[in-house]
């Protein structure tokens, strides 16, 4: 294999690349990049590692999520928050009812960049550039916003720095506190089903910090009590920004992309000889690699060869997205190829992606879609004797309606009432609490 750098992407055929009108610019731009500091650390992409391979080891349970795009227009504090809090309050029902700990990882903090099915949109027959997210181009349907602008990096930097900033503030400075379960409650979410589950299992905490306290067991005294690690993901779509975030760690001589601790390569951007698996060959980063239904056994096998070449548990995560119609059929080659080689992998399922459907002209996926492909997914791993080892979601703190269902039960018809996203439709908090407790209880079994 040729010899790797952070730039020799440049010499691999790319897709999903914006063309930028001035080169002269994008490179300026870039060179900026090159400077700013970096947005995580070498020793916490490593910490995260060691946390996934447990995962790998079937000790713990990876809990990915966050919006399908993040943009500059919904950049808000409470959003953040919110999103947060309906991780906690994810990671604590599968914790506490599942009885593993959960590895907390946000789309958060870099997730901008969108590969798109088709290069162009067409509305009521205009045909313009597609919306490739707002590290790339505008979402507005005119001609000006749809030019790729090198300068949205910079301010995609600046706004993953405040979400970080505010998220390492969330995770050390009392919200994760397992004192707070009651208030990662998002008070939008009236009485229903889940919350009553969710009110339930909180008493149940408390009585159990109380016993604990009473043990001498306390926030004070223990950090995983008061504190939680949180780390960021995204998808390494847009390698001139991740080129410039690729340093050398001053520890190990290793190059990490410091622009997220975890990275993943989507669908699209797979392929064996291409620019996006030539980048991410070279980071030291724990890293992902999305699985559709057109993922050859073989080319897995490859891709394990390629980007994990010392079989690394927790290096490399398999993001299964197929479809909850797909899922049975097509994961059991992927499982038992990866057997047969005796592969190191984290076996995650993205219940998302493969469930997109339009309905009353709003692209979204149905809540029972995205339970099915997640149960299948615990069945296919039981039968084939591995572990499934996590969930990876398109979700959000805020009171959405995208996704179809859940307990309140949001139709056709009501896709358009609160209908935010940029690109893909994302769980609300009421149906991320759902597949929450879905998990918990398929762990709980699996424990016993
Ligand atoms: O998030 C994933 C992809 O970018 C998205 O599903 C593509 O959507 P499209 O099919 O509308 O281009
Ligand atoms: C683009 C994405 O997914 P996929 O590559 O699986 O289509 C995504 O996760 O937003
Ligand atoms: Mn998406």
């Amino acid at each position: 294999m040729s010899t790797w750098s952070r730039s020799s992407w440049r010499e691999k055929p790319i897709k999903q690349q914006p063309t930028y009108p001035d080169t002269a610019v994008l490179e300026q731009i870039e060179s900026q990049l090159r400077n700013y500091p970096p947005l995580v650390f070498a020793g916490e992409a490593r910490t995260l590692k060691k946390n996934l391979a447990d995962v790998c080891e079937g000790k713990a349970f990876l809990l990915q999520g966050g919006d399908c795009a993040e943009s500059f227009s919904e950049f808000h504090a409470h959003n953040i928050r919110d999103t947060f809090k309906v991780m906690m309050q994810m990671a604590v029902v599968m914790t506490f009812a599942g009885g593993v700990p959960v590895v907390k990882v946000g789309r958060l903090g870099g997730q901008f960049a969108k590969p798109r099915s088709s290069d162009t949109e067409t509305v009521e027959g205009i045909t313009l550039p597609s919306y490739r997210g707002d590290i790339i181009n505008g979402v507005d349907f005119n001609e000006a916003a749809r030019v790729p602008d090198p300068h949205r990096m910079v301010q995609a930097y600046n706004q993953s720095a405040a979400t970080l900033n505010l998220l390492r503030a969330f995770a050390s400075g009392g919200l994760a506190d397992l004192h707070q379960v009651h208030a990662w409650n998002l008070g939008f979410v009236g009485q229903n089903e889940m919350t009553k589950k969710y009110d339930d299992l909180s008493r149940q905490i408390d009585d159990s910090l109380r016993f604990m306290a009473a043990c001498g067991i306390t926030s004070d005294t223990y950090r995983t009590l008061r504190e939680t690690d949180f780390y960021t993901s995204h998808e390494a779509l847009l390698l001139n920004y991740e080129e410039a975030f690729t340093r050398q760690d001053s520890l190990t001589g290793e190059w990490y992309d410091v622009s997220s601790h975890m990275l993943w390569i989507g669908d699209r951007t797979r392929q064996l000889d291409g620019a996006h698996v030539e980048f991410m060959r070279g980071i030291k980063n724990p890293i992902g690699v999305k699985a559709g239904p057109s993922m050859d056994p073989e080319d897995l096998i490859r891709l394990c060869d390629i980007l994990n070449p010392d079989n690394e548990a927790g290096r490399l995560n398999v993001i299964v997205r197929m479809g909850a119609d797909k899922v049975a059929d097509g994961m059991p080659a992927l499982i038992r190829a990866i057997e047969r080689e005796g592969k190191k992998v984290v076996w995650s399922c993205d219940p998302m992606h493969g469930n997109t459907i339009t309905s009353n002209g709003y692209k979204t996926r149905p809540v029972d879609a995205v339970l099915k492909e997640m149960k299948q997914f615990f069945q296919v791993h039981k039968a084939e004797g591995t572990y499934a080892g996590g969930v990876h979601l398109e979700m959000t703190g805020k009171n959405v309606t995208e996704c179809l269902g859940g307990s309140f039960e949001i139709t056709s018809e009501n896709l358009k009432s609160r209908y935010h996203t940029h690109c893909d439709p994302r769980l609300n908090a009421d149906q991320s609490l759902e597949l929450a407790f879905l998990i918990a209880d398929t762990l709980k079994e699996a424990h016993r």
